[in-house]
């Protein structure tokens, strides 16, 4: 496995922004994931690391060598896609065995073998080895694209949101998986994916991308504890954070503050100004409380043992709020 740098990568599609001077080091063994809402480059981020792309401007490094001008095969990464890319003629085994069978690898038969089964038995698909690739339901043939990727140990595994089509049992079950392989083998990944929980349980270090750009890179708790921006903040948490106008409870924000952003959980109960309970969510763990406060709306958390009920009134008050200015920097 490799360390992967990228020096101020810039890519175009005519006069849209695909990647702008992209700065970032994802360390050897990392998991690395990437976020930013539809259009901010992540896609085009893995295609220029795995060279289905050619950047406008700037460099790539893989494992110390400056991979300018090698083909995707040189470069020696594995890419999982959104959507399964299979071989509909060969079958699962054919599938699994594909990559190994590369001439660069030479990899020896009894090899190959065990990596399929290991694999297979991973991806929960041992019994369908000899099934056709077309024989299988959309989240089989999605795992067997995994599977394709998983069987190499390439310098990086570039994964495009892989498990966004599968059900949530087994999205579950693969989550857990990937982070025990990403253990086990000393991996080091770039995985896209607008699922919250997938970033925030796997990565150990998030980059969040804004129109091409990287805005912020740390690990998840660095990120969601310490966002240098309005725009991050809100990449993260769920229920998202509130943002409100500073001066809502009174003084103590900093000069040139504009809005005070409040995490569901930062929200003290019993003091300060007096909202009103609109909706309450059980979620069983805990219940969602959706308020009102003046013309605002805040979601909070309480208790699961609270019962509150529309209509009743509560006292807020923030505890650790962030403050952005109008730019929507942080500035405390
Ligand atoms: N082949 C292409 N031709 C033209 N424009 C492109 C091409 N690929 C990407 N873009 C543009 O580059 C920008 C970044 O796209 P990209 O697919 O990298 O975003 P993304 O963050 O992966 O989005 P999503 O979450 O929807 O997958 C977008 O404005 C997109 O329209």
């Amino acid at each position: 496995m490799a360390e992967v740098i990228l020096k101020n990568l810039t890519k175009m599609f005519g006069s849209d922004v695909g990647v702008e001077d992209m700065t970032m080091t994802i360390p050897d063994g990392s998991f690395v994931v990437l976020l930013g809402p539809t259009g901010a480059g992540k896609t085009t981020t893995l295609r220029l690391i795995s060279g289905l792309e050619t950047a406008d401007k700037g460099e790539v490094w893989i494992g110390g060598r400056n991979v300018a001008g090698e083909t995707p095969a040189q470069r020696d990464v594995a890419m999982v896609f959104q959507q399964y890319s299979l071989y509909p003629h060969l079958s699962v085994r054919e599938n699994l065995e594909f990559p190994l069978k590369s001439p660069i690898l030479k990899t020896p038969k009894p090899e190959i073998d065990r990596k399929v089964n290991e694999v297979a038995e991973v991806l929960q698909i041992s019994h369908k080895l000899d099934n056709k690739a077309t024989a299988l339901s959309g989240g089989e043939m999605q795992r067997v694209s995994i599977g394709r990727a998983l069987v190499r140990e390439p310098a990086i595994y570039l994964m495009d949101e892989p498990l966004s089509s599968l059900d949530a049992k087994l999205r579950t079950d693969l989550r857990v998986e990937l982070k025990r392989i990403h253990a086990s083998l000393g991996a080091t990944l770039l995985y896209v994916t607008h699922d919250q929980i997938e970033a925030m349980t796997m990565a150990s270090h998030v980059g969040v991308l804004d129109h091409g750009r990287l805005v912020q890179f740390g690990t998840p708790r660095e990120i969601y504890e310490n966002p240098n921006s309005l725009y991050v903040a809100s990449r993260l948490g769920q229920p998202r954070i509130n943002i409100l106008p500073a001066d809502l409870f009174g003084g103590g924000a900093p000069s040139g503050a504009i809005n005070i952003g409040m995490r569901p959980e930062h929200i003290q109960q019993g003091d300060g100004l007096e909202a009103e309970v609109q909706r309450v969510e059980h979620l069983g763990d805990q219940n969602r409380l959706h308020l009102k406060l003046g013309s605002h709306a805040i979601t909070t958390i309480a208790d699961p043992a609270t019962d509150y009920a529309p209509g009743a009134h509560i006292k807020i008050a923030p505890r650790n709020p962030l403050y952005f200015d109008a730019a929507g920097n942080r500035i405390r």
